[in-house]
């Protein structure tokens, strides 16, 4: 098949020249004749000069010139104003069927501030007993939350299925389009649930100027509760025997530091030395001589059998993500895509490789190819390796997950003070500072928003932030020059790649108002997002479960719409819809792509 590139009036498609004539509308008329003046319609082999992708200019005809936008009205309010939580699907007038799913949240933000100053970065938040009701979830997503983790390391199956569905209830009768992110428990070694207490203190005091730190037992036998005092459940039988006297026991990532002083049978004593507050289910690792150990537990499973249960759960409630702990190479996620392949109808799950241990960071490049996606899992990799270490793991992960084209989450204490305070610390704004610009896709709370006291003004902090330096990053025009390598696997791909690559090169030196893009798989939308253009990225999408997963992807406004192979009447239809819903106006200026037709249109809405 031979591929030909038309041009005409600022719009450029793909056609294979077989199909080229029959495709052509009446609208197209000058391309065809422009393509035949050109003799582009006779095959190549008869037409050597004509290069693959060049792009004709037509004859004697000026470049199509832009009528100047018409500024936008801009409020003076700055925040979030409440959502119109009317019928979202409505039609907004524009004619019966002809339905478009829109975020309740952001149609509101687009109301008020326009689409340019609409935020980028995603914001995933942890849910757990501080945010779990319908009242706090609907909070959550009034306050921006793109994405709901629920963490198997805790709570029942049945706690976790009544937030899933508490969700979905929200996204069908408020228009929200949240989605779902499974995150697994892993088998790595972790304390037990502390007997129902929501926390305990582990002090060091001082005798004689002396440091004197409470004597702990971490067990492998199994207790009647209540538990003895001072005592933690452990939950790999191997614990008692792998470790050995001298060891440091690091207790949350580092959290809280104990040093193994005696073993005796399936009890390991510890003295605290860096005290703090165990929480229930808190991950353990042990370091020697300055190393971290990985002995038998290295041996275990990735996902446990516990977790292939939960990952089953996963399936039936219809998660949209599924987050791997402890993720040691890219053949665990092939076993897993392969799983929910033969078990998902058309693949509707995003596998999640959470980058947190040594294995994972020496065999990065191959686990995130595998992948749909990564987390940069800092609490547990500050565990990991030395936490001086953490910032560079993290700005090597982040690029990389650019560079191939997958969304990438940094994740964990973002806001810690902010469990128990109202205000963030300076540090903590540079913290989240830095991964916005770092142009990472979503930012997630952990405690923050799980145990809390502040779930909704973490949020608040995240939503600021991000749009303060979002802003700031368009304002100076720091457009960093990162190589964006080729990634496509055919033909088909990289024509998608370059299409996407010029125009979003596009759209920032012609200063458009929006990227509008028609996909079905949401591959088209991604590389768009992956290019990180000034202005926001519309994606318009006939499923559901693509447009919810679009969510995590950065500076992308997911919409549902079913839409035709006639970009004509897609754009047509789309414009008068937004239009009728206060979205966009005459005059803004688009560049519309689609990937079906591989096609790249500029226009100013009529
Ligand atoms: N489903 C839940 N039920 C009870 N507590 C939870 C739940 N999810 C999270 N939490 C609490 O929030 C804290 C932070 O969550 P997260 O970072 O996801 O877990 P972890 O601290 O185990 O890595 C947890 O330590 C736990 O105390
Ligand atoms: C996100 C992380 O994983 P989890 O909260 O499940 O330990 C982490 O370790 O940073
Ligand atoms: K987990
Ligand atoms: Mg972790």
């Amino acid at each position: 098949m031979n591929i030909i590139i038309i041009s005409y009036e600022g719009y450029l498609e793909r056609k294979s020249s077989s199909s080229f004539a029959f495709a052509l509308r009446r609208s197209k008329h000058q391309a065809r004749e422009m393509a035949q003046a050109l003799r582009l319609l006779s095959p190549p082999a008869t037409n050597p000069s004509i290069p693959k992708f060049s792009v004709p200019a037509p004859p004697g005809r000026p470049l199509p010139s832009f009528p100047r936008r018409r500024p936008r009205a801009l409020r003076a309010s700055a925040s979030l104003p409440p959502p119109d939580l009317g019928l979202i699907s409505s039609d907004g007038g524009a004619g019966a069927g002809a339905a478009i799913d829109v975020d309740a949240v952001t149609e509101a933000e687009m109301k008020e501030n326009g689409f340019r100053s609409t935020r980028r970065t995603k914001l995933v938040c942890t849910i757990g007993p501080t945010t779990c009701s319908a009242e706090q979830l609907e909070a959550l997503a009034v306050g921006g939350m793109n994405v709901a983790r629920v963490n198997m390391c805790h709570g029942s199956r049945e706690w976790h299925r009544q937030v899933i569905r508490q969700v979905r209830r929200l996204n069908e009768e408020k228009g929200f389009a949240v989605a779902v992110m499974m995150d697994t428990e892993g088998s790595e070694i972790h304390m037990g649930d502390l007997g129902g207490a929501a926390s305990a203190k582990a002090e060091v005091r001082f005798l004689d100027g002396f440091p004197d730190g409470d004597i702990w037992t971490f067990s492998v036998r199994a207790f009647n509760s209540p538990l003895p005092e001072r005592t933690i459940n452990v939950n790999y039988d191997g614990f008692a025997e792998d470790v050995k006297v001298g060891d440091e026991l690091l207790v949350d990532g580092g959290m809280v530091r104990f040093e193994v002083i005696e073993k005796i049978g399936p009890d390991v004593k510890c003295r605290c030395n860096d005290p703090g507050l165990l929480l229930p289910r808190a991950n353990l690792s042990f370091w020697r001589n300055g190393r971290l150990v990985q002995e038998r537990n290295a041996m275990l499973p990735t996902i446990s059998s516990k977790d292939w249960l939960d990952i089953d759960f996963g399936i039936s409630e219809g998660v949209d993500f599924i987050a791997v702990s402890f993720v040691k190479s890219a053949e665990v996620i092939n076993h897993l895509k392969s799983y929910i392949a033969a078990r998902c109808r058309d693949n509707e799950i995003a596998i999640i490789a959470k980058i947190e241990s040594i294995d994972s960071l020496k065999n990065l490049e191959d686990i995130v190819l595998a992948s749909d996606g990564a987390m940069v899992a800092r609490g547990d990799m500050g565990a990991q390796i030395p936490l001086e270490e953490v910032p560079s793991a993290q700005q090597k992960i982040v690029k990389l997950c650019r560079q191939l084209n997958k969304p990438v989450i940094v994740a964990s204490q973002l806001l810690e003070s902010m469990i128990e305070y109202p205000t963030p610390t300076r540090a903590e704004v540079a913290d989240v500072s830095e991964a916005v610009k770092q142009r990472a896709d979503a930012l997630m709370l952990s405690g923050e928003s799980a145990m809390g006291q502040y779930p909704e003004k973490a949020l608040t902090v995240l939503r600021s932030v991000s749009l303060r330096i979002e802003r700031w990053w368009r304002e100076e025009k720091r457009h960093e020059a990162m190589e964006l390598p080729d990634i496509a696997s055919s033909f088909s791909d990289k024509i998608s790649e370059e299409i996407c690559n010029s125009a979003a090169k596009m759209a920032n030196n012609l200063g458009v108002d929006a990227l509008f893009v028609f996909t079905k798989t949401g591959h088209m939308a991604s590389l768009l997002s992956r290019c990180r253009p000034d202005c926001p990225v519309f994606a318009f999408t006939s499923s559901t479960s693509v447009r919810r997963r679009l969510n995590l992807l950065w500076g992308l406004i997911p919409f549902r719409l079913s839409f035709s192979g006639d970009m004509e009447s897609n754009l047509n239809r789309t414009f008068s819809l937004l239009k009728a819903r206060g979205m966009i106006q005459s005059g803004d200026l688009v560049i519309a792509l689609s990937d079906t037709l591989q096609s790249i249109q500029v226009m100013n809405v009529p």
